[in-house]
């Protein structure tokens, strides 16, 4: 690629040590002319949405997570003493908590359980990983994301003994999470059998009224903060929900929070060519037709960064991924995200995106300090980290060799203000590329139905376990227990409950096996 194909093609921004390099994207200049009046329509969307517009319209409810990081522009003063408040307040705790002010029963706290999933995960985690400092951390965190019991235990097993110096932070903005609920209550129990209280070393953030709020106020937790409607799950990272594990944790959350006004402040801007949101809006465009056509692999060249995909592929899938337009078409939306780290991924899946189908595009994130200190040589005047950017450049190369598109992000080293800007820069595009496509991206109608299905199968359980009870002794198949719990629809999730509570004893099911595996029948003695 020539140097004008490259200068002309790169977003630079000085102040920030910022760039976007898409060069090797295969956009014509006339592309981004065509495509400017959409854009200027989603760059007017966006103004409106940050003054306070009802931009998530399903549900009633405006979008101001940019608000977080520039109070001042929120659209009253409620709420931005709210938000000033909140992070004040969050300082204030965090202080507390490093001064040894607030303790657990055993002492000061050293370790923080963090209980949530999804919007209420993901972020703390990315965050957690770019920028801790093991060994060097103020308190250290730990995860309950799941209501997976041996992931639990798995977690719990680095804390036995501690528990009384672990303060937990429960996270859930709806507060009525099914995931979320069960990891408060099996950390109840854990914190129970080394005999402390959970409430009197707990802290909820959550929705005002919520269930979860209710219980920390009849449990008089130590404390309380807010998460606002106007705030959704997967843009809450700047929120309590990300601030107040980071703060716990001793990184430095007012200069996330400056990374991201920074990122904001440029990404407000309607010069297409100088508003890198914009810019990362158009470029997922046209490598995906506006319909979803590739997918997006986040490569980035730093250990730190692992997470960020994970952090992305919600933030993007859950945004973008509608089955109706905002006029009621029928779109099936999205853009599907994957990705873990270079160059490790190099000797895993790259294979594919070299030579395979040609079914994306990567974004390479570069960073040019290679860590705090010297390196050695691996070989003479070579160092792991030039390996690394090597690599990197090689695999940049060796894709756009085989007409693979990419883009690269660079920045200069990972730390709380370009964590912040990253942060930004992706919910600002995620923004623009909703509107170029016409859809809502702030709410998630297709997640309600796998939590219904799952209640629908929790109370067939309980009928089933019920009627083998009243019957004990007696021994039936899948076909007769469907019959006889009128569930003929559910044989085979009535085959997968048995089959799961055989494995689970303490619910008594007990099997007679048959020579044929779906025959076999089913009770309790
Ligand atoms: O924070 P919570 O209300 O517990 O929600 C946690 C997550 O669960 C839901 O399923 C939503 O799809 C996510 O957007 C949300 O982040």
């Amino acid at each position: 690629m020539s140097w004008n194909t490259f200068t002309e093609n790169t977003y630079v921004n000085q102040e920030l040590d910022f760039s976007l390099d898409y060069s090797l994207m295969g956009v014509e200049p006339s592309w981004f002319e065509k495509m400017e009046p959409k854009m200027q329509v989603a760059f007017e969307a966006m103004r409106e949405l940050e003054g306070g517009a009802i931009a998530n319209p399903d549900e009633g409810r405006m979008v101001g997570h940019y608000w977080l990081r520039a109070p001042h522009k929120a659209p009253d003063e409620s709420i931005e003493s709210a938000i000033k408040d909140c992070l004040q307040s969050i300082e204030a705790f965090a202080g507390r908590v490093h001064r040894g002010e607030i303790t657990g029963a055993g002492g000061a706290f050293e370790h923080l359980l963090v209980i949530g999933i999804g919007g209420s995960a993901l972020g703390p985690q990315f965050v957690a990983q770019a920028l801790g400092q093991p060994g060097e951390d103020r308190l250290k965190l730990h995860f309950f994301d799941n209501t997976d019991p041996d992931g639990m235990d798995l977690t719990l097993a680095n804390l036995r003994g501690q528990l009384d110096r672990t303060l937990a932070v429960v996270i859930s903005k709806s507060g009525g999470t099914p995931e979320t609920r069960n990891g408060m209550l099996e950390a109840v129990q854990a914190f129970l059998t080394e005999g402390i209280e959970f409430g009197t070393q707990a802290v909820a953030i959550t929705g005002d009224g919520s269930k979860l709020d209710q219980v920390a106020i009849e449990e008089d937790w130590l404390a309380r903060f807010p998460m606002w409607d106007w705030v959704g799950g997967r843009t809450s990272e700047l929120a309590a929900v990300g601030l107040f594990p980071a703060a716990l944790q001793g990184l430095d959350v007012r200069t996330m929070l400056s990374g991201a006004a920074a990122m904001d402040a440029l990404t407000i801007e309607q010069e297409t060519r100088e508003n890198p949101a914009a810019l990362l809006a158009l470029l997922w465009y046209h490598a995906t037709n506006g319909k979803g056509e590739k997918d997006m692999v986040i490569l980035p060249y730093k250990d730190r960064l692992m997470l960020f995909s994970k952090y992305l592929q919600q933030l993007i899938m859950e945004s973008l991924g509608k089955e109706k337009d905002l006029d009621g078409n029928t779109v099936y939306q999205g853009i599907a995200v994957y990705g873990n780290k270079g160059s490790t991924d190099q000797h895993a899946y790259v294979q594919q995106l070299r030579e395979g189908v040609n079914n994306f595009f990567a974004t390479f994130i570069e960073v040019k300090k290679d860590r705090e200190g010297a390196s050695i040589d691996v070989d003479e005047g070579t160092t792991s980290g030039d390996y690394l950017h090597a690599f990197l450049l090689g695999t940049r190369a060796a894709l756009a060799e085989m007409g693979r598109s990419s883009l690269t992000i660079s920045i200069d080293e990972v730390n709380a203000r370009t964590v912040g800007m990253l942060i930004a820069l992706y919910e600002r595009a995620v923004g623009y590329y909703a509107s170029l496509v016409n859809i809502n991206a702030y709410h998630q109608p297709g997640v309600e139905a796998g939590k219904k299905a799952a209640a629908g199968f929790l109370k067939l359980q309980a009928d089933l376990l019920a009627f083998l009870k009243d019957n004990k002794g007696k021994y039936f198949s899948v076909p007769e227990l469907a019959s006889t719990l009128k569930a003929e629809e559910q044989a085979v999730t009535l085959f997968k409950l048995l089959e799961h509570a055989l494995l689970n004893p303490a619910k008594g099911i007990e099997r007679k096996l048959s020579k044929k595996p779906f025959d076999s029948t089913y009770g309790m003695s």
